[in-house]
């Protein structure tokens, strides 16, 4: 199997990488200069705030409409963990939080840097898209995300023939390596390396899946799998909140399936306007929890152009898939997303996807309904499985994947 990453650098991007012109990227990111790109935009930052923990509702239910509320707008939020307890009140004053927090970290230089190059992007950017929200305490502590991280960089650069055993194209493997995806069945290949693997329930039997080497592979996986895991079941608890579901509406089948996992390597690329790191995809399953580290890299498709969301260290980008979607009758919508590279540094990003049971069925929560009004159920109901199989099919295309399962 061909991997990027068992060469030590590429001098050139070879043909069968090289996407026609209406599909590249287009852009010429380096990693690094972000903060002159135009395009670039900080997504809303929602603040769990010991939201789940603390026992004060009324901070959980303004956390829960929060989340909804970035949610709607954006289809993606993220979240953001730290010591530091703020006290806010309405998501205009997230702007001004958002410097007082950052200003308590950074050294002095930079503090005044940063206050000129706050009021610039305020004064020139007061775009909704800027930064609407703070986050504090998603609950996975730092620790077990660079633990985790690290492990799986290190699996990356380890040479090709210790590598070898896992790499497979078959989809039913619990764990796999592979490269460039298996959904466009076209002749280019995506600038990418990925792993594949199911990571939760953590059991005895799952480990042994997972590669020994290096040797922290296997216990910061399963740490970072179990914390994930809770967390998702926290923010999936808020999302209904928000709705006005039961706090358990996402609970059981619609969240029970085997959680997966994809971390995605992108080598640096020697011309990123020619490539791509992943195809433009709506994620198939309910919600995705998105470790992106500090390399810029995401675009989501936003008022019909390709935006570029900054990255935010310690952040988890939250997005919805194609089952939430469904169950909420379209009240959370999910948003076509790609990932572009970058020619200084390696980017990788670790997405959690919470599944339902295969044989889970899914069709608009009755709550989320009204056929007396102009509300009435926009997507048939179906069984989990029927919706993979459409999805491979249609090889992961927004409307192409939708179009079978929505009543006009
Ligand atoms: O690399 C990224 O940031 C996006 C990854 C992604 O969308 C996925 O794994 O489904
Ligand atoms: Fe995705």
């Amino acid at each position: 199997m061909e991997l990027l990453s068992n060469a030590l650098a590429h001098a050139s991007v070879p043909d069968r990488y090289v996407f026609p012109p209406d599909k590249r990227a287009a852009l010429q990111l380096d990693g690094q200069s972000l903060d002159d790109d135009a395009d670039g935009v900080t997504l809303p930052v929602v603040d769990l705030h010991h939201a789940a923990l603390s026992g004060d509702d009324g901070l959980r239910r303004r956390v829960a409409a929060e989340i909804v509320r970035a949610g709607k707008e954006f289809g993606f939020f993220q979240e953001y963990w730290s010591d530091d307890i703020l006290e806010y009140n309405e998501f205009d004053r997230f702007k001004i939080l958002n410097l007082v927090f950052r200003l308590k970290e950074l050294n002095f230089l930079f503090f005044f840097g940063s206050i000129f190059f706050l009021c610039f992007r305020i004064i020139i950017k007061t775009l909704d898209l800027l930064i609407r929200a703070q986050v504090v305490n998603h609950g996975v502590g730092e620790d077990v995300v660079k633990g985790f991280r690290d492990a799986a960089a290190e699996f990356f650069a380890m040479p090709a023939e210790e590598k070898l055993p896992y790499c497979s194209d078959d989809q039913r493997k619990p764990f796999r390596l592979a490269s460039s995806t298996s959904y466009d069945k076209s002749e280019t290949r995506y600038w990418r390396d990925y792993l594949k693997l199911q990571c939760h329930p953590v059991t005895d039997a799952l480990l042994r899946h997972w590669p020994p080497e290096p040797p922290t592979f296997r216990p910061r996986l399963a740490s970072f799998s179990e914390a994930v895991h809770d967390l998702a079941q926290t923010l999936l608890a808020l999302v209904a909140e928000g709705l006005g579901l039961v706090p358990d509406f996402f609970a059981g089948d619609l969240s029970g399936g085997e959680t997966q996992m994809n971390v995605n390597y992108y080598p640096p690329c020697p011309d990123p306007s020619l490539t791509l790191g992943l195809l433009p995809h709506c994620d198939r399953h309910l919600l995705t929890v998105l470790s992106q580290g500090d390399v810029a890299g995401l675009q989501a498709r936003h008022q019909g152009r390709w935006i570029l969301f900054r990255p935010v260290p310690g952040a988890f980008v939250v997005n919805f898939g194609h089952q939430m979607e469904i169950v909420t009758n379209g009240a959370l919508a999910s948003v076509e997303h790609r990932a572009v590279t970058n020619s200084a540094v390696a980017r990788m990003s670790v997405a959690t996807l919470i599944m339902p049971k295969n044989e889970c069925r899914i069709g608009p929560a009755p709550e989320m309904v009204d056929e007396a009004t102009d509300n009435p159920a926009r997507f048939r109901e179906f069984m989990f499985s029927e919706f993979m199989e459409a999805y491979d099919t249609a090889a992961a295309s927004r409307e192409d994947v939708l179009e079978s399962f929505r009543i006009n």
